[in-house]
Order: structure tokens, then C-alpha cells, then sequence
């Protein structure tokens, strides 16, 4: 009996056509941090596309008022935005996302605005997925945080964050990571704010004025929109709290002690009046320095210590304190944060992650991370 070998038919891949999986972004926010983010994002498009097998494609960019929106916007984005933007609400842009039958969709927020945040849940029963640089979800009430993610689970949708803490550093993925393997996390301590940490690291070495530093940190974009955020305490309050729930601790905003480093008489005007009033801040932070130590430095800290195994049992303080010029927090440069991370298995020696606490690039490479991340995770 012969054996007959038939040939097999080759088959035949046309790469080509195989689908790249298409992540449609809608971007709110195209303010310092949107805009790079932006930006980036287009740069980095092509090269993403090849390694990644992921198109990304942005079809809205939004400000507080209008929005261009398109199935593909493109790199020239800037002057469509001032050409062909149209008033809108996001009801508007779940549609266009609907009738268009795009899929894979992320919802960026680069905001800083609370407003926004009430429309997370119609983002998510809509099908988005959601990235944000914006603190205010994670530190609105315990209410609120626990129904987002009740919210989230029940419709199989992710929610990242990364930048909320350290803008681009590897901090709330590491909390995370460390808190679910079992590594009891006793203390974070350290400076939490990119802004101050150059404001107090260039004023403590400087000759210049309080104010002449703060107007350098306001220029190049580390403060929040409203810079009294940074100087009254609340976003170093707010970054210690969204670590402290990530701990699965179950505190409220009102909890944090936090000391406010604005002048009483410029905590309620406009921020307008606050703006043209800064020199009020020069003679009390000169005072501040003239009564330090020989070798002692102003450093603006976050503290979350107490009971931390229970949900009740933490501590958050945020103060100005002296600290020696030689120590790790005195040693910091530029707008540098660093994070000490106390845990029960490596004792006294505390885990530290330090690098830019702020800016618009490092902060917009930081949700670009977290596109990429969310995008593996759409299947
Ligand atoms: N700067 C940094 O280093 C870091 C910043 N972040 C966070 O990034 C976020 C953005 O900061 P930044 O870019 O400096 O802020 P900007 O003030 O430069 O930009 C804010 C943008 O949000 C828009 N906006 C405000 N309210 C709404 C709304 N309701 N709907 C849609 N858009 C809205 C504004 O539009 P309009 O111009 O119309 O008001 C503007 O385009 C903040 O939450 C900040 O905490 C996080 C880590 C680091
Ligand atoms: N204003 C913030 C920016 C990042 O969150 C800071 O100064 O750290």
C-alpha cells in the first residue's frame, strides 16, 4: 500500500488584517496636565501601535465648556480645538460614543474640579472605564468611594489612579501590591507635595522671598489650579487620605489634621486677590526661617501612622516642621517627594520612593502608564 503525503495548503496570515485592539479615549481637562498628556499621547502613538498591538485613539477633548469631538481627532488637535468645538455635556458624549459603536472606551479626568466627579457613575453604567489625575473622587466621603467601586465591580470596569499620589512615580500600584501580599504597612511618612517640596527646598536655601518662589512654582505648573489647595494643607491631606483608604483605613477628610499655611485674612477672598496679595505671605515664612536652627530646614510633611491594622486606628497629620539639613527629607532637591514607607517585615529601615512629585510631564507620562495598563486589561 503506498502511502500518499498530501501537501497541506500553506496558510495564509494577512497580518494586516488583523485588528489592532482600538482604545477610544475621551480626554476632560486640556489644561497643563491634559494638553502634554495630549501630546504624549500622539508622539508615542505609533510606536505603541507596533509594540503594544493597541490603537490608540482619542475621539473627545473637553475643557469646562467645550469640547471637540470627532471619531479620529488628530495630532493637530490645538487648532481644531479652536476652530470647531461645540458647548456640551457629557449625556452628549456617551452618545457620540454610543452611535459611533465605539468600544474599549476610557474616560481621562484632568481636572481638578468635584463637579466632574458626580458624573463617574453615568460614566461607568455607560461602559467607560475611567483614568485620573483628579484627587476628589478618592477623597470625597467614605460613602461615595465605597458605592464608586460597588459601582465598578458590578459593571466589570476599572478605575486607575496612579498620578492621584507622587504624580508619575510608582507609588499607589506599590501600597497596593505591598498591602495585598500581606506586608502590614506601619507608617507612610515623608513630603507629599512636588510643589511645597520646591517651594521650602529653594526658600530654606535661597536669598528670595516666600512669594518670589511660590510665583516660580505657580509658573511652571506644580500647584494645583488653585495654588491655596497646596498651601493650605488640603492636597498633601488628600494625598495621605487616598493612601490611607488604599490601606483599606476607614477615614474621612475630617479626620486629617492639617495645618493651613495661608495667612487668615487671604484663606476666603477670590483666588484673584489672593493672587495679587502673595507678598502677605513674605514676613511670616521669613520669620519661620530667621528662628530655625543652625543647620535646620522647613519641610512641609505628611504622616499617616497610629494603628494601622485597624480600620479606625490611623493617624494623618500634615505639618510644617524643621527638620536637619542632613537627614533624608532635609536632603531633598528641586520638586522632589519622597515617600517613607514603614512596614512590620523591614522594621526601622522604611521602604523610600523619592523622584519629581510634580510637574506636567512626569504627571501626564503617569496616566499614559495608566492607558496602557487599563488597555491590557480590556479584553
Ligand atoms: N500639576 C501637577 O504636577 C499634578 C497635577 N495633578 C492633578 O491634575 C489635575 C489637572 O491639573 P492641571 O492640569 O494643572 O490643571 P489646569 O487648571 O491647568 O487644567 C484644568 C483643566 O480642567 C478643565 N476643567 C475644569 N472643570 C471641568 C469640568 N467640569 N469639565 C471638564 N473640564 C473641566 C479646565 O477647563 P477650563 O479651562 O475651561 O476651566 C482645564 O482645561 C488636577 O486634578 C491636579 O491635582 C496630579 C498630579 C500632579
Ligand atoms: N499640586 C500638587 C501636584 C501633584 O499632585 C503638588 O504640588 O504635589
Amino acid at each position: 500500500m503506498s502511502t500518499e503525503i498530501l501537501e497541506q495548503p500553506k496558510a495564509r496570515i494577512n497580518l494586516g488584517a488583523l485588528k489592532k485592539k482600538q482604545i477610544n479615549i475621551a480626554v476632560f481637562g486640556r489644561g497643563n496636565v491634559g494638553s502634554v498628556l495630549i501630546d504624549q499621547l500622539f508622539e508615542r502613538k505609533n510606536e505603541i501601535a507596533k509594540r503594544r498591538d493597541l490603537e490608540l485613539n482619542i475621539f473627545c477633548i473637553a475643557n469646562s465648556k467645550t469640547a471637540l469631538l470627532g471619531q479620529h481627532i488628530s495630532a493637530n488637535w490645538k487648532e481644531e480645538f479652536t476652530t470647531k468645538t461645540q458647548c456640551y455635556s457629557i449625556t452628549e458624549v456617551i452618545h457620540f460614543a454610543k452611535t459611533n459603536q465605539l468600544k474599549n472606551l476610557i474616560a481621562i479626568d484632568n481636572t481638578a474640579s468635584s463637579e466632574f466627579v458626580n458624573h463617574y457613575p453615568e460614566f461607568i453604567n455607560s461602559g467607560f472605564n475611567l483614568v485620573s489625575s483628579n484627587k476628589i473622587a478618592n477623597t470625597s466621603s467614605l460613602k461615595f468611594y465605597q458605592e464608586l467601586r460597588g459601582l465598578l465591580a458590578k459593571n466589570e470596569k476599572e478605575y486607575l489612579y496612579e498620578t492621584n499620589v507622587g504624580a508619575g512615580l510608582p507609588l499607589i500600584d506599590t501600597i497596593k501590591l505591598l498591602h495585598l501580599s500581606g506586608e502590614n504597612i506601619t507608617r507612610i511618612k515623608g513630603v507629599f507635595s512636588g510643589s511645597l517640596s520646591y517651594i521650602f527646598n529653594s526658600f530654606s536655601e535661597e536669598e528670595g522671598t516666600f512669594s518670589s518662589v511660590l510665583k516660580k512654582a505657580i509658573y511652571v505648573g506644580y500647584t494645583e489650579p488653585d495654588p491655596r489647595e497646596d498651601l493650605c494643607g488640603n492636597d498633601v491631606a488628600r494625598k495621605l487620605l487616598i493612601l490611607a483608604r488604599e490601606l483599606d483605613l476607614h477615614n474621612e477628610f475630617e479626620d486629617i489634621s492639617i495645618q493651613n499655611l495661608i495667612p487668615k485674612e487671604l484663606r476666603k477672598v477670590s483666588k484673584e486677590t489672593f493672587l495679587k496679595n502673595l507678598e502677605a505671605l513674605d514676613v511670616p515664612f521669613q520669620i519661620k526661617k530667621k528662628n530655625l536652627n543652625k543647620g535646620q530646614v522647613l519641610r512641609y510633611v505628611g504622616d499617616l501612622h497610629g494603628d494601622l491594622s485597624k480600620e479606625d486606628g490611623a493617624i494623618l497629620d500634615v505639618s510644617l516642621v524643621s527638620v536637619s539639613k542632613n537627614s533624608a527629607l532635609g536632603n531633598l532637591q528641586g520638586s522632589d517627594s519622597l515617600f517613607e514607607i514603614y512596614t512590620e517585615n523591614y522594621g526601622n529601615h522604611p521602604i523610600i520612593i523619592q523622584g519629581a512629585g510634580a510637574g506636567s510631564k512626569v504627571t501626564a507620562r503617569g496616566v499614559l502608564g495608566d492607558i496602557l495598563r487599563l488597555s491590557d486589561k480590556i479584553k
